[in-house]
């Protein structure tokens, strides 16, 4: 049996036990938590990665619900000692959900939330962040300054790609990769191809629009393309940025034979998670293409990177950050806590996951809804009709 973690407790004589495994910003979750009643117990252990050990002895004997983080390897395990402890319900602090065994979850009738809709513009402005970066080599420049390398201006120095007329190629064209989208054509008239299994219908009315205004203005209009296949995003794309789910089908989604058939020049983003590209075959494609460049938020191995990534010029590196901007992080625990909220309640769920907003005003109420459960049909779960 694992050690008791450390927790800080709110209100102690709260009828509903709620866990979460992480402290999370702002207090308007607790908060909500509290004015219904429940007893709020947060896991305050110096320890950036829970082990399954850790969680089930925060989870105890009687727990209503718990937020958890996209760290923890949510499967039967923690979700048959949650259902033994009577609890009903687990939210991800994360859109993706790919750490959780949504299976298992609903063979333990268990309710499980994530959090869509509230990192979206975050997690495109960063993504936009490091293809800018990468285009400009503005990391590169950066460490040039500070090791006193400047002794004046060259014609040649530090020299990157220009984005206007250029094509940016986006891989999941869903909210986060629609969003990135409209910035890159928008922002730096780029032109568009895209590939999702899905039409993006918003997306595609919106450069059609913006074309228009550019046209009739004067201007070279941008154009949109939707793709037959993810090759030919590959091939014809000079900044790609990859926002799918990650799941089968998208595992290993970039590899050695598809960075073979991209521009020697071309720009890589990866803000989706990081088993999309097999990260092994990047290094080797990054020590032989100087000129190809990455921005990396996600890793195959999180937290480590692949041997010889590190040592890289042509791959600019953070520590999964899309998403954090404090509005986001706030909201995100906000959606996570209302969703174990509102299934302890019996609240039904919220009828579209894309449209969360009535749950951030920070001077209203909160819908009586869970915000967005993914496992809600598999439950039976009633949709709410506000
Ligand atoms: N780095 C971060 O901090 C961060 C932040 C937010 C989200 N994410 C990741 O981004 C993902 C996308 O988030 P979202 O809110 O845009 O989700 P979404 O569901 O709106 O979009 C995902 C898109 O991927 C498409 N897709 C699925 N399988 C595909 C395939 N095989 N090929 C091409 N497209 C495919 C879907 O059709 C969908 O349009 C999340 O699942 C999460 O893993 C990462
Ligand atoms: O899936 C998510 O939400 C991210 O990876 C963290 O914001």
């Amino acid at each position: 049996m694992a050690k008791p973690v450390s927790i800080e407790v709110w209100n102690p004589n709260g009828k509903y036990r709620v866990v979460s495994t992480k402290p999370m910003p702002g207090t308007r979750w607790i908060n909500l938590l509290v004015e219904q009643d429940c007893r709020v117990e947060i896991c305050t252990q110096k320890k950036t990665i829970l082990s399954i050990e850790d969680i089930i002895a925060l989870i105890g004997d009687k727990c209503d619900g718990v937020i958890g983080q996209l760290t923890e390897e949510w499967g039967d395990a923690l979700f048959s000692a949650l259902s033994r402890a009577g609890g009903k319900a687990f939210s991800n602090m994360a859109v993706g959900y790919n750490n959780v065994n949504v299976d298992a979850a609903t063979k333990h009738g268990v309710a499980v939330g994530n959090t869509p809709g509230v990192l979206t513009e975050t997690t495109a402005e960063l993504a936009a962040s490091l293809s800018l970066a990468a285009a400009r080599r503005i990391v590169e420049a950066d460490e040039f300054m500070r090791a006193g390398l400047y002794d004046g201006w060259l014609p040649n120095l530090f020299v990157g790609n220009l984005l206007k007329g250029q094509t940016v190629g986006v891989i999941g064209a869903g909210r986060i990769g629609s969003a990135y989208a409209r910035m890159m054509v928008e922002g730096f008239k780029m032109n568009l191809i895209y590939y999702d299994l899905y039409q993006a219908t918003r997306l595609e009315k919106f450069i059609t629009g913006y074309a228009e205004f550019l046209r009739a203005n004067g201007e070279q209009p941008v154009t949109w393309k939707r793709a037959a296949s993810m090759e030919e995003v590959l091939r014809e794309a000079d900044v790609i940025s990859l926002h799918p789910i990650l799941d089968k089908t998208t595992f290993h989604l970039i590899n050695k034979e598809s960075l073979a058939t991209m521009k020697k020049e071309a720009i890589l983003v990866n803000c989706s998670r990081g088993p999309v590209i097999d990260e092994v075959a990047l290094v080797e494609h990054l020590k032989h293409n100087p000129m190809f460049r990455v921005g990396l938020d996600v890793f195959e191995d999180e937290p480590y990177m692949k041997p010889g990534l590190a040592d890289q010029k042509n791959a600019i590196v953070v520590p999964h950050i899309a998403s954090a901007s404090k509005w986001t992080r706030e909201g995100m625990a906000t959606l996570a806590a209302l969703n174990v909220l509102g299934k302890i309640k019996g609240y039904p769920i919220w009828s579209d996951p894309n449209r969360v907003e009535p749950f951030l005003k920070e001077d209203a109420s909160p819908p009586a809804a869970c915000p967005s459960i993914v496992n809600a049909k598999a439950l039976g779960l009633p949709v709410s009709k506000l």
